[in-house]
């Protein structure tokens, strides 16, 4: 058998079809966790804290018939900072690049002004792509809400001139529908090759990964407002020289970075304690993604306002 992926159709084949996708909607509303569940691995990090996913990580579903790139992409807001400036600029690059942009309405929640305000920045854009609506978190709602969230979803199509290619309900958390929505996206995907090998589940480099679990051991549990102000940065990692072949280990290094010191009191917590759970905690996620046992280096930096310095900003990778 040939390596090759013919694009050509016949008889007994049918077209192999590749493409990106994009899910975009309110906060919280299940887009990672939508992403994760397609992709079948933990690729983006899940938080019940909204705005928490800030790269483009890449969720790669391969099947013998597609190749589906998901993206996911940070949420659209009123920009009030460098940082949101930077963030929403990148979502509509991302929606122009893209070939099926899929919009998440969670069922247990009205569609309202902030998806309004989303459909309608996806309708004002030059190049659109297709779209597809889905109505999340379906297990969270009977089945007369749901029929009436279905209508709430249809009725957008005439009031902000777009059009749904179909509305989907379905469930990341117990599964329901998500083949379905797989489907339903390579549907839509033109005629062409796989850009990964197979296999492959995101090209977002390990590092960012890395930093992104860190990042979520990190907000478990804080109060609202550090969210926005955390990010980390991996200074170092490497397999440390000198181990066995058989029982490799490998050392991170890596900073949490908060904007004030009262934050970087927070993070540290009484006795240090809060630092030393957050290091356990993103040890064993970074273990279960790199598949060796792993050496977590962590420390807590204060940049003041980092989000507003373009400095900052660029080290940080934004
Ligand atoms: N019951 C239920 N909960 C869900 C479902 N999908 C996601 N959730 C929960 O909703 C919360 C938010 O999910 P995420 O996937 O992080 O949402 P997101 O849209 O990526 O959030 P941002 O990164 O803030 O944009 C988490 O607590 C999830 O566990 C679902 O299908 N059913």
């Amino acid at each position: 058998m040939s390596d090759d992926v013919s694009t050509e159709p016949s008889a007994d084949q049918p077209t192999f079809r590749s493409g990106f996708v994009c899910f975009v909607g309110r906060p919280n509303a299940g887009k990672s966790t939508l992403t994760n569940s397609l992709v079948g691995s933990k690729v983006a990090i899940t938080s019940s804290k909204p705005q928490t996913t800030r790269h483009a990580v890449r969720g790669i579903i391969s099947r013998p018939d597609a190749q589906l790139v998901v993206i996911d992409t940070p949420g659209l807001s009123k920009p009030r900072s460098l940082l949101q400036e930077r963030l929403n600029d990148l979502v509509h690059q991302t929606w122009s690049e893209v070939d099926v942009v899929a919009v998440v309405f969670p069922a247990n929640q009205h569609v309202g002004p902030g998806d309004e305000y989303l459909v309608g920045e996806l309708a004002a854009l030059a190049r659109r792509p297709r779209l597809v609506a889905l109505a999340t978190k379906s297990d969270l709602v009977g089945p007369d809400r749901l029929a009436k969230h279905l209508v709430e979803i249809d009725a957008l199509q005439e009031k902000l001139g777009v059009r749904w290619e179909h509305i989907i309900p379905c469930s990341a958390m117990t599964g329901a529908q998500v083949d379905e929505v797989a489907d339903v996206l390579v549907s839509l995907l033109e005629p062409g090759p796989a850009y990964y090998p197979d296999g492959e589940i995101t090209d977002e480099p390990t590092e960012t990964l890395v930093a992104e679990l860190i990042r979520e051991a990190a907000l478990e549990g804080v109060h609202d407002e550090l969210p926005h102000s955390l990010a980390v940065e991996i200074d170092e990692m490497r397999p440390r020289e000198g181990r066995p072949a058989d029982h490799p280990l490998v050392d991170v290094f890596a900073s949490m970075v908060v904007e004030r010191d009262s934050q970087k009191g927070i993070m540290i917590g009484h006795k240090g304690e809060r630092i030393k759970q957050v290091g356990i905690d993103a040890r064993r996620q970074i273990e279960a993604l790199l598949g060796t046992p792993v050496h977590l280096d962590l420390k807590v930096k204060v940049l003041k306002q980092w989000q507003s310095d373009p400095r900052h900003l660029n080290r940080l990778g934004f």
